[in-house]
């Protein structure tokens, strides 16, 4: 069944429409879910909260919880764990709630986090987000709180960065990618903060908050980024030797359960 190789599963409920339907669609499909995997986050997604008022969107938020958890407790099942954001397309709200569901599947987020604190309290940063760059989903940040405002500037960040250079960046026969070794950005506010970019590896980009006066120390920045990254490489490298490992033993281990004719000798 599908669920069982599943990390997480996105439950997505219309906070616009009459929800008693999906409520009881959720219940289901988790029940159904946890019986093959005990392991799954169960995301819940109350979405096209930009229809409603402030209020509203608090008191929607608070009956689905209740009601999708009483449903759960009054099957013996206050065990599993439902985990709900407030989403809209037209904000930046559902990126921030995929960003919150994949770091849960990441199972280097502390070393990441720790990597992250370490340089920006060597660096005189204020806050800073490790992006996939593509979906502007933020993989890891450091631990102080995220505000909205910050990350939304992140993204538009990379937007700028990416349009400019597919714009102007590549060859005019369309050769080149837009997004290299070489990729880096700096905007200066108008509140006496800065904005720095930096490739970090070909997925990832580093995105910082600094205050002008922190930044005037740029070189120690850039050391301190040297390292950081180096570090975030050799963490995804030591991943991509643990994942080529177990698929040479799980070859070996095919291999060693067939005879020479392909049949298995014992049932897999
Ligand atoms: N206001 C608002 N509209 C949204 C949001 N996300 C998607 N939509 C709109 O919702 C519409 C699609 O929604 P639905 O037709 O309800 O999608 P669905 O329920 O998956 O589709 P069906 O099951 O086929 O009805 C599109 O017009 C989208 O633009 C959101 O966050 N806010």
């Amino acid at each position: 069944m599908i669920f069982r190789g599943t990390g997480a599963l996105i439950f997505v409920i219309d906070s616009q429409d009459d929800y008693m339907e999906a409520l009881a669609r959720l219940h289901l499909t988790v029940t159904r879910a946890y019986k093959v995997n005990t392991d799954i986050n169960f995301e819940v997604f109350i979405h096209k909260v930009d229809g409603l008022s402030d209020d509203h969107k608090i008191e929607t938020q608070r009956d689905i919880h209740q009601r999708a958890n009483d449903d759960l407790a009054d099957a013996g099942l206050e065990k599993i764990h439902l985990s709900f954001y407030l989403t809209s397309i037209y904000d930046h709200s559902i990126f921030e709630a995929f960003s919150k569901v994949v770091q849960k599947l990441i199972p280097q987020l502390p070393t990441l986090e720790n990597l992250l604190n370490i340089f920006i309290s060597n660096s005189g940063i204020e806050k800073a987000f490790l992006f996939d760059v593509v979906s502007k989903i933020y993989i890891a940040t450091d631990s102080t709180p995220v505000d909205m405002q910050t990350y939304e500037l992140c993204c538009d960040m990379i937007d700028v960065v990416i349009d400019i250079s597919c714009i102007y960046g590549l060859k005019e026969d369309g050769a080149g990618t837009p997004y290299d070794k070489e990729s880096t950005a700096i905007i200066k506010l108008n509140n006496t903060t800065v904005l720095y970019l930096k490739e970090v590896t070909k997925f990832l980009a580093l995105v910082c908050f600094v205050r002008e006066e922190s930044f005037e120390r740029k070189g120690l920045i850039d050391y301190n980024f040297h390292c950081f990254r180096k570090a975030i490489h050799e963490v995804f490298e030591v991943r991509m030797k643990v994942v080529k490992s177990r698929k040479v033993q799980n070859r070996l281990q095919k291999k060693k359960g067939a005879t020479p004719n392909g049949t298995p000798r014992v049932l897999l």
